[in-house]
């Protein structure tokens, strides 16, 4: 802790991005060190130092993980590894592994292909499976599949430390990762595995692959769902409302990747189930949102539609009645149909510009909100102070990535909210792991949703805090996990862990859960070496 202070007094012009990296260094250092005291001072120190072994700093920690690289951590599984991967995972020293993070390093963050310094990111959300889940660190296996990168940086840096070859795709990708996930589920049959920052064409695909034969989810597109379900729901508190008016709000989404178009269906969904949970309040749900992405509003005219985005495409008529047509700008957008939400997945640092905001101060809203979040920091669509000093005090703001709150100058705070999906995708795993569910199922991933949504107080909401703090991650975790748990007891899939037994299981009350989550998370403390008589 010296060390790391010390660096504050030194860095006389603020924070920076060598001053994060350098706290970045010390704390790499100590994880390789002891690691029961790095857990200690991050889980002690979450508010300060998630954001240093996590997003923003952790994407600068991959874009130049190659010079960075000092030991090994995690495994690398490569191309040309085919036919061995079975073999090495046996190489693990581990005897059981809880929790894995995968990734193609194909997106990470909102910083593109950075092929196998994408390692870094999955080091980062297992800390927080640590610290926050309390999941045991020696169980845990961050995993990087190297299939090669499309990065020209990268294929010609030589410093570069993974596959200096273009990205296999097709068939020969999709065989490389299901032997991956044969092996470790041969080895492991109890492991979760979390896809994370797999670029969006494959994203949806291997989780249909797999979601109903592994213990899996992907992060980006369920992670993020829920956690922006809940910042929606808290959003439709927040202007006085009950949450069942959600159905009526108008949302426009910037951004139809991995992220976005996993925010939307899920939206969608959560509104059908509110209008009545049928086909027809399916369809009329899908009228409450407007889809921008690189090429502008998505409508039914748009060529060679991705088939994830068609169901938001925008009818042209009804399109044409509003003003607006196939391409249209989100400025144009905003202008047009006055949200209630406007929401960036875009990766697009500063997309929601001026003339965005501007036009959001027509919103038919009582309280508009704006969830900038993608990431890190030089990616959000827009920041806090933009938001509040064009739209004023009374809206919501949300960002992925962290930023301070906004001193109005009239007494009053503008409350910036951290919507991170990492508010959820610590107590999915601990949870999916305690219930011993072979899946990860939708109902799970919505009970989560809502759990987190009910975290906040009436009070708090009403003061625009729709997120809690970080600080109180380990708590909110607790509290995710066991909502998971009830609902996997719920649909039957609960096998139960260890000595709790699936019918143990289904008789403990809500309350009986939490204890149940809280006695199987780790602590940092030093085990005992030496037992005295006494
Ligand atoms: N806050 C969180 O918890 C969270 C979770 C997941 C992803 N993210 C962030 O979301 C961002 C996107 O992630 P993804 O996986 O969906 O990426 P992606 O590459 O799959 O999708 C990006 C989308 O943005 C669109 N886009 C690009 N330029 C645009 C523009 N000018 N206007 C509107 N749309 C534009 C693209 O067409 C594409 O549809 C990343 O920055 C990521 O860090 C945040
Ligand atoms: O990593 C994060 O901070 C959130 C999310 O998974 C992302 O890809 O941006
Ligand atoms: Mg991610």
């Amino acid at each position: 802790m010296v060390d790391l202070k010390r660096l504050e007094v030194q860095a006389r012009d603020g924070p920076s991005d060598p001053n994060a990296l350098a706290k970045w260094r010390i704390l790499n250092r100590l994880h390789d060190r002891n690691e029961t005291m790095y857990y200690k001072v991050l889980i002690n120190n979450i508010e300060e130092y998630a954001p240093i072994v996590y997003t923003p700093t952790v994407g600068l920690v991959c874009q130049n993980y190659s010079g960075l690289f000092r030991r090994p951590r995690g495994m690398y599984f490569s191309a040309e590894d085919r036919g061995e991967m079975m073999s090495m995972v046996y190489n693990w020293p581990a005897e059981q592994v809880d929790m894995i993070v995968v990734t193609d390093g194909s997106r990470i963050l909102g910083l593109g292909d950075l092929g196998v310094q994408g390692i870094g990111i999955t080091i980062g959300k297992l800390d927080l499976y640590v610290a926050a889940a309390g999941i045991n660190p020696q169980r845990v296996l961050p995993v990087m599949i190297d299939v090669g990168t499309n990065n020209k940086k990268l294929l010609e840096d030589p410093l570069y430390l993974g596959l200096q070859q273009h990205r296999l795709d097709g068939d020969d990708y999709l065989a490389v990762i299901d032997e991956f996930m044969e092996a470790v589920f041969t080895r492991w049959p109890n492991v979760i595995v979390q896809f994370e920052d797999f670029q969006s064409k494959w994203a949806f695909k291997l989780l249909q692959r797999y979601r109903t034969t592994y213990r899996m989810f992907n992060d980006d597109v369920q992670g993020t769902a829920g956690v922006a379900i809940a910042g929606l729901l808290g959003a439709v508190r927040a202007q006085g409302r009950p949450m069942i008016d959600f159905p009526k709000q108008k949302i426009v989404v910037a951004g139809a990747g991995s992220a976005g178009i996993g925010v939307l269906n899920a939206a969608r969904k959560t509104m059908a189930r509110m209008l009545g949970n049928n086909e027809v309040a399916f369809q009329s749900a899908k009228s409450q949102f407007w889809v921008v992405d690189a090429k502008g509003l998505i409508t039914e005219g748009r060529e060679n539609i991705d088939p994830d985005a068609l169901p938001f495409a925008r009818n042209l008529k009804e399109m044409d009645r509003q003003g607006l047509r196939e391409g249209a700008s989100l400025a144009e957008v905003v202008k047009q149909v006055k949200p209630d939400v406007l929401l960036g997945l875009s990766a697009v640092g500063g997309l929601f510009s001026n003339e965005v905001l501007e036009a959001l101060k027509d919103s038919t809203s009582t309280r508009p909100a704006i969830f900038a979040m993608s990431n890190p920091t030089k990616n959000a669509e827009c920041t806090p102070d933009e938001a509040f000093s064009i739209l004023g005090d009374n809206i919501i703001f949300a960002s992925g990535s962290p930023f301070s709150n906004v001193d109005l100058g009239n007494g009053n705070i503008g409350h910036c909210n951290q919507g991170n999906n990492m508010y959820l995708f610590p107590g999915i795993g601990l949870g999916t792991l305690l219930s011993g569910s072979r899946i990860v199922s939708d109902g799970m991933l919505q009970a989560a949703a809502e759990r987190l949504a009910a975290y906040m107080s009436e009070e708090e909401v009403l003061k625009g805090i729709i997120f809690p703090s970080i600080s109180r991650i380990r708590d909110i975790t607790k509290e995710i996990a066991a909502a998971v748990i009830e609902e996997a007891v719920e649909e039957d899939l609960a096998e139960g862990y260890h000595e709790m037994d699936a019918r143990e299981l289904r008789k403990l009350s809500r309350d009986e859960i939490k204890e149940y989550v809280i006695n199987n998370m780790w602590n940092p403390e030093y085990p005992t070496l030496v037992y005295r008589k006494d």
